[in-house]
């Protein structure tokens, strides 16, 4: 049956990979690095058969995607889940000639190794919490692909140093304006490199620039940076990391303004200026914006256009 136009893709998430490894390739060592990550694999390409007419010739069942995730997790070195995601998706574009286009999404755990008086362990690691570290690469036959990094949940604060004020007031605001509050967010972000995606070398970028994003949001240990508004420092931290990144082309961020209010301590006569206070996550403000390195690569990637982004 062919009744409407359509456009498909299909794959298999939530695939689950640990890998250890073994850097010294000695088997007396005991040092260990290791990898864990969920895998999301989408592909594209000459399948309409398979939903009009229920032709099951092009479907690579996913089943057979989730084991390779795990055979080119055994078969193929790498240092970062970047490289990883490119050798998946050429898998199956060498493999599978009606594919024409690879999604693959990966959410990396953070472990941290313990340090014991002073000393990193071999192989002992503590979990990370609920920052992730985030990949999206889009393999396409005719040459376009594309790699964006993340980060998701980077939770950072600033105790003083924010205000917000000067905005429109109307019958319906009961904000009151200040010079002093909390800044409380989850750094959600993404950054899509251009032409030349650092191959072998994206676990070292992505710390650079998640160590870009926590300095701008921080301003100097001594004394910090004043804040005006959430809008004004997630666009500081995108344009200089753009300065210092030229290999990326944009970033989008999302920063949740996770607010905390003043516990009202009056009715006990105790005054309380941002001292005692209470989060309250929902709801969060949501702030975002994407920052082009140029004009021209905004005209092509005008994210908030596509509004199924
Ligand atoms: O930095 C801020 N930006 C806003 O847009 C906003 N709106 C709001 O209620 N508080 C804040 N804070």
């Amino acid at each position: 049956m062919k009744d409407y136009p359509l456009n498909m893709r299909y794959g298999k998430s939530k695939v689950h990979v640990m890998k250890i490894i073994n850097p010294m390739n000695d088997e007396n060592s005991k040092f260990r690095d290791v990898f864990d990550f969920d895998v999301e694999v989408l592909l594209q390409g000459d399948l309409e058969s398979a939903y009009t007419y229920g032709d099951n010739t092009p479907v690579v069942p996913t089943d057979t995607m989730k084991n390779t995730c795990y055979y080119i997790a055994k078969k193929v070195h790498f240092d970062s889940t970047e490289d990883y995601a490119m050798d998946l998706a050429d898998h199956f574009l060498q493999k599978y000639p009606h594919i024409d286009q690879v999604d693959i999404k990966i959410e990396q755990n953070s472990w941290n190794r313990i340090n014991v008086d002073g000393e990193y362990h071999d192989h002992c690691f503590a979990f990370g919490g609920n920052e992730k570290h985030n990949c999206h690469y889009r393999a396409n036959r005719n040459g376009n692909s594309k790699m964006k990094s993340g980060i998701s949940y980077l939770r950072v604060m600033k105790a003083t140093q924010s205000g917000f004020e000067g905005y429109p007031m109307c019958d319906l605001t009961t904000l009151p304006p200040t010079k002093d509050r909390v800044f409380c967010t989850d750094i959600m972000t993404t950054w899509t490199y251009g032409d030349n995606p650092p191959k072998g070398k994206f676990q070292t970028k992505n710390m650079e620039i998640r160590s870009n994003f926590i300095k701008v949001f921080s301003g100097p240990p001594k004394g910090g940076e004043y804040s005006k508004s959430v809008q004004e420092t997630m666009y500081k931290m995108c344009c200089t990391t753009l300065k210092n990144h030229p290999e990326v082309d944009f970033i989008e961020m999302t920063l949740p303004n996770i607010h905390h209010f003043n516990f009202d301590l009056t009715r006990f006569g105790m005054d309380n200026k941002n001292e005692v206070l209470f989060r309250s996550d929902k709801p969060s403000g949501t702030i975002e914006c994407t920052v082009y390195k140029d004009e021209a690569t905004k005209q092509e990637n005008n994210t908030y256009e596509n509004y199924t982004r």
